[in-house]
């Protein structure tokens, strides 16, 4: 199996994402755990751009890795100053680092407007930055910016780029999108134009790509170079990345090594994929994304009655891979499209067992179908499609029942408001008629109705809501239309959601609310 050098720049081009920022402290973590995955090269940053990445080098004096180098960023040397003299340059070095990467431009465009100098000075900065590196004993990678674009409007100016930095003595030489503009077939025919070019020039670098998502084309462009002969890859945890992100590596890692057969890395690290995007995310604070390829929630998440059938017999049927192998793995979810097939699975899921005709299955199915026509999802709330399995089964005990509700909302002369819930809940013989205010309608009321149970199940205590959604069914009918509420809760060591549905808010937000409780009582 050929080796694919893995370059990970969600440090740097993917702290470029609008609504990022990352930490010294969230840096080193993601550094971390990218070491974990077994990325070869993770460029951390751009020394002299920021204190924080100046602060991130200097940590990485006293921390080691694994399997990563951790490289610098840094654009040539300014126009009609030295390499040696550059400060910028300077501060590169003071990283200590044995790799450095270094960009520069190689469309005439940008050395006209971007650098506002001429074509033979910005060779000249190419030429002299990766020497100067070299001469302290740096090996260089050397970003071609702006590739494609420079290649296709000049490319014997582009190609003079690339030659300066190789010789110059750069190592590796990769070839940007840097605008994401291209198209695989684009990206395709200037990559095997350059590897035949530094065949004929007996160049002695090796190629890589960097790709831009402008045109959703990022992935499929970084695998046609790795097709043409590139063999270092640049990308981003989750794709993050200036305007439009970077190649994604969730989806470039196993595209390369379990449908093209490169090596990457080891399958045991690859079965830490999923858990690596969805560290980076919770780490960057963004929301992960549940349909992304391979590592989404739902990216093997089976909802369609007859895939549901199908996938049981046989997983290939509606799975590419085993998901597994990315550390992801199967879910079948219930909505008014499931069959059968959904619901065996779920109650074996729950431990019972039951032949496919049972009328019990049927009558769950049915029961789900109603529901969902009214504005119920269940995909969403697991805690309520549990309860309305033990209720078509028969067994859901009755724990406590909501014999009457109040609830009612003051504002004050300061602009203040509060609200108040009075609840009559009866347990077994016991009934409590209980008040409580919050910040809102639905936090007294369920403050309330916990008061009203803890006497009796002392567990309430330890419960409290986490999330809170609200979605409006029919806006059509304005103020009468039908409102779906759903509500997270925990009791410290786990969370459910259960849902809520009516023309009434309050009325959905008690459901929910009571189901939640009635759930964590009975786990
Ligand atoms: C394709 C990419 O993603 S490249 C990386 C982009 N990332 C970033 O820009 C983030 C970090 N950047 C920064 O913090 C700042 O832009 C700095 C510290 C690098 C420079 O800041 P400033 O000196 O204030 O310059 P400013 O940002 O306004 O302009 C960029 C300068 O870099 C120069 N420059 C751009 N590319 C190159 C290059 N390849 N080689 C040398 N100089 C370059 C520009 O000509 C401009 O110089 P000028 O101000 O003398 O005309
Ligand atoms: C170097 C880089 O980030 C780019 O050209 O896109």
């Amino acid at each position: 199996m050929e080796r694919i050098y893995l370059y990970d720049t969600t440090l740097r081009d993917g702290a470029q994402r609008e609504g990022m920022s990352l930490s010294v402290e969230d840096k080193l973590r993601i550094a971390h755990k990218l070491d974990e995955l077994g990325v070869p090269f993770i460029e951390g940053g751009w020394p002299g751009a920021n204190p924080k990445d100046d602060q991130f080098f200097e940590r990485l004096h006293s921390t080691r890795f694994k399997h990563s180098a951790v490289v610098p960023f840094c654009s040539t040397r300014r126009p009609q100053v030295r390499a040696s003299e550059d400060a910028g340059l300077r501060k590169i070095l003071a990283a200590g680092t044995e790799w450095v990467t270094t960009f520069g431009k190689c469309w005439e465009l940008h050395v006209h407007e971007g650098l506002r100098t001429s074509l033979e000075e910005n060779l000249a900065m190419i030429e002299d930055t990766v020497a100067f590196f070299r001469t302290q004993d740096r090996r260089v990678i050397f970003d071609c910016e702006h590739w494609f674009d420079g290649y296709y409007k000049n490319p014997e100016y582009a190609l003079a780029a690339l030659r300066a930095a190789a010789h110059a003595g750069a190592q590796w030489v990769v070839l940007c999108d840097t605008n994401g503009g291209m198209l695989p077939q684009q990206i395709r025919t200037s990559v095997e134009a350059v590897r035949d070019y530094c065949r004929e020039h007996n160049l002695e670098v090796q190629l890589g790509i960097h790709t831009h998502n402008d045109s959703e084309t990022a992935v499929a462009n970084a695998l046609a170079a790795v097709e043409a002969g590139a063999r270092m890859v640049h990308g981003t945890v989750n794709g993050y990345g200036e305007r439009c992100g970077n190649a994604n590596l969730c989806a470039l890692i196993p595209n390369l090594q379990l449908k093209m057969n490169y090596a990457l890395i080891a399958p045991e690290q690859l079965a830490r994929l999923t858990e690596v995007s969805h560290f980076v995310s919770e780490v960057a604070n963004l929301a992960p994304n549940d349909h992304a390829a391979y590592v989404g929630a739902s990216a093997f998440a089976h909802k369609g009655g007859i895939h549901v059938s199908a996938v049981q017999r046989n997983p290939q049927t509606y799975e590419h891979i085993v998901p597994e192998s990315v550390g992801n793995r199967r879910r079948i979810v219930i909505s008014d499209q499931a069959g059968l097939s959904n619901v065996l699975t779920k109650l074996t899921e729950m431990g019972f067992s039951f032949e496919r005709h049972d009328p019990a299955v049927g009558r769950i199915l049915q029961q789900i179908k109603l529901l969902e026509s009214e504005g119920y999802q269940f995909e969403a709330a697991e805690a309520s499609f549990e309860l309305l399995v033990r209720e078509c089964l028969e067994i859901r005990k009755s724990l406590f029942s909501l014999e009457g509700l109040y609830t009612a909302c003051q504002t004050f002369p300061d602009g203040t408001v509060r609200s108040e819930a009075t609840v009559r809940v009866r347990v077994g013989e016991v009934l409590q008629h209980t008040a409580a205010d919050g910040n809102g309608p639905v936090s007294a009321l369920d403050a309330a109705l916990r008061k009203a149970l803890v006497g009796c199940y002392p567990q309430v205590a330890g419960m409290h809501l986490v999330d809170y959604k609200v979605r409006i069914l029919d806006s059509a009918h304005g103020t009468s239309a039908r409102t779906r509420v759903l509500v997270e809760s925990s009791d410290g060591l786990g969370r459910w959601t259960t849902i809520g549905v009516s023309a009434n808010i309050i009325e959905a937000s008690c459901r929910a609310v009571i189901e939640g409780i009635e759930y964590g009582l009975s786990r």
